[in-house]
């Protein structure tokens, strides 16, 4: 089978900020630069011909550095379903550096055989890929040790240096209670010498509150540069997230219709058609608010909001979405809506379960699985537009959206209520997609409006195109040194000033979450919300893929 990832592609740019044109075959083309991972930063874009280069690069390039990749928590869920899969699909590609060797590290006597087995069922092996698979294992070794332990983390260095002198990445896979000893102990024991570096991947939750997540930056900070630090919010990998960049400014239309004097509302919602299924007692500590909003719903919102970049470096872009998290404040109490799902006694299978029947899930608790909450960017671009944040477990569909609605159009000249607004619509999963609904003359003798759409449909578009998993992106670019996808901490510190008034408020005063059923919408009191912040939902909209209309006679 062709590589389907040969659309997977990259362009490096100098780590000095700028693209380097070293004379390029178009002027200001940006010609690549060698896949030397310690002096370069990378971003997606397409090109054929770019993949071609990079692995050449990756294959001939020998910079005399191996890399090993260490996962601390090998033994768990994260690792067996989404690290080890990610890494064979960067693996089988070839979009790894040459001489690139992988290091599990957990506390169970566990051996590479039995982490293999528990990581297979994830990796989607194809039937002729049986021999790259034993060749991927064949780089995969296994440390046991504890992780408070500094003689264990004296082993895993043993092991390490054993590859040659190697850059070093460090993913922690690991829950937040041993976040603290491991990157101690991996500073202490295990970083790279000389001119080879250390990276340390670093998973959510980052903290609990903004002391808490302070206190852990501040933690981190004390051990690592802030270039070593990798904060990975997986929305930022995923494809329309990423997209938001290039439609926003690589667009001339919509630059002067991004602003408050045209946009009536945004809202970026997050929905699941399924509960915690038994992973309650994680859940239930944080809720949906810490589980989705305040990181990727937050993310989204300041790519919509954000001023154009002077470049397309990671600190200039990470620098303007600080500007508008700062800009925000926190919600007030009018503006959020907090749910809690309960069983459907009409539904099937899981669906009759409510978020309290789940054994894991403490009795009696209040923790919302289901939010809505109005978010205000004081600044003058957006100063009184609602940014409408909403995410649900158990819901009616799975589905993550940007909506952009505009306001209504000035001294409307058809008949009454015949004109609805333009939406923008930017579908981040399931199948990708960017709409914009607009009116359009029905076809035919009489001059009536209706609501039609300009339609950019990825499958239709890119058609047999595999869009690389978010994590495989992610991943990728720390190999690469690029952190434009990743969450600075003065980002994470003000996202969580926005939200910890809200979050303490629910954990001290314990307001009854409203009751929605599993598989329904959520809560009405959403839809409300949403009306009283200049959101329209007239329920007129109707899409008909490739239906031709019929001729109005
Ligand atoms: N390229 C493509 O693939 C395209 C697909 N389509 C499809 O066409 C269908 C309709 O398009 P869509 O953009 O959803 O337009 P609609 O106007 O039908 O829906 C707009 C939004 O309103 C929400 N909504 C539903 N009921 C209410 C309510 N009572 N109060 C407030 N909000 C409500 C919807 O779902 P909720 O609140 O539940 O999230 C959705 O977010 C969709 O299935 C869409 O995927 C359309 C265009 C292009
Ligand atoms: O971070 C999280 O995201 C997943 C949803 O991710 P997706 O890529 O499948 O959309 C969510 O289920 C989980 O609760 C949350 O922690």
């Amino acid at each position: 089978m062709e590589h389907e990832s040969k659309k997977v592609h990259l362009v490096l740019q100098s780590q000095g900020n700028r693209p380097q044109t070293n004379g390029g075959s178009h002027p200001g083309q940006t010609e690549p630069a060698k896949m030397d991972s310690s002096t370069v930063v990378a971003r997606a874009v397409s090109s054929e011909e770019f993949i071609a280069k990079l692995r050449d690069e990756v294959e001939h390039g020998g910079h005399g550095a191996s890399h090993v990749f260490v996962i601390l928590g090998a033994s768990g869920d994260l690792a067996k379903k989404k690290i080890y899969p990610t890494l064979w699909w960067l693996f089988k590609d070839g979009l790894l550096p040459a001489h690139t060797y992988f290091i599990g590290y957990a506390r169970s006597n566990l051996t590479m055989e039995q982490i293999r087995e528990k990581s297979l069922p994830y990796m989607k092996v194809q039937k002729n890929e049986e021999e790259k698979v034993e060749e991927f294992f064949k780089l995969n070794t296994y440390v046991s040790g504890k992780y408070d332990v500094k003689d264990d983390f004296i082993r895993l260095n043993e092991a390490i240096e054993k590859k040659g002198k190697s850059n070093r990445l460090f993913y922690m896979a690991l829950p937040p209670s041993v976040f603290e000893s491991v990157t101690l102990n991996v500073k202490n024991c295990c970083m790279a010498q000389g001119d080879k570096w250390t990276r340390i991947v670093v998973e959510k939750p980052f903290g609990k509150d903004l002391d808490s997540s302070n206190q852990l930056s501040n933690h981190l900070a004390s051990l690592f540069k802030e270039e070593e630090l990798y904060r990975i919010d997986h929305y930022l990998g995923k494809e329309m997230v990423q997209n938001l960049m290039v439609l926003r400014f690589g667009n001339r239309i919509y630059g002067p219709i991004w602003n408050r004097d045209n946009i009536a509302s945004v809202v970026i919602s997050f929905k699941e058609p399924f509960g915690t299924q038994g992973r309650g007692g994680y859940f239930d500590e944080f809720g949906i608010l810490r589980d989705v909003m305040q990181n990727h719903l937050l993310q989204i919102l300041t790519l919509v909001a954000m001023e154009k970049p002077p470049s397309t470096d990671a600190e200039d872009i990470r620098n303007e979405k600080v500007k508008v998290l700062k800009s925000i404040p926190p919600p007030s109490q009018e503006n959020v809506v907090l749910g809690q799902y309960v069983g459907n006694p009409d539904g099937s299978g899981d669906e009759k379960e409510g978020y309290l029947d789940d054994p894991t899930v403490p009795k009696g608790s209040v923790t919302p699985t289901f939010a809505t909450v109005a978010l205000f960017v004081k600044n003058e671009r957006w100063d009184g537009v609602p940014f409408i944040l909403r995410c649900g477990k158990a819901l009616n569909e799975r589905k993550a959206e940007v909506r952009i609605q505009f306001k209504d159009v000035a001294g409307d000249i058809f008949r009454e209520g015949e004109v609805k607004r333009n939406e923008l619509v930017i579908r981040v999963q399931p199948s990708e997609a960017i709409y914009m609904k607009m009116m359009a003359k029905t076809p035919g003798m009489s001059i009536d409006c209706e609501e039609s759409e300009l339609d950019l449909t990825y499958g239709s578009r890119y058609r047999g195109v595999k869009m690389p998993d978010a994590y495989e992106r992610l991943i990728l670019d720390v190999f690469m040194g690029s952190q434009i996808h990743f969450v600075r901490s003065d980002e994470l510190s003000e996202a969580w000033r926005i939200f910890t008034p809200l979050l303490h408020h629910i954990d001290q005063e314990k307001p009854k979450p409203i009751p929605y059923k599993y598989g329904s919408r959520g809560p009405a009191e959403s839809d409300e919300l949403l009306q009283r912040n200049d959101f329209q939902y007239t329920g007129s909209y109707k899409w008909r893929p490739g239906v031709a209309a019929k001729p109005n006679l």
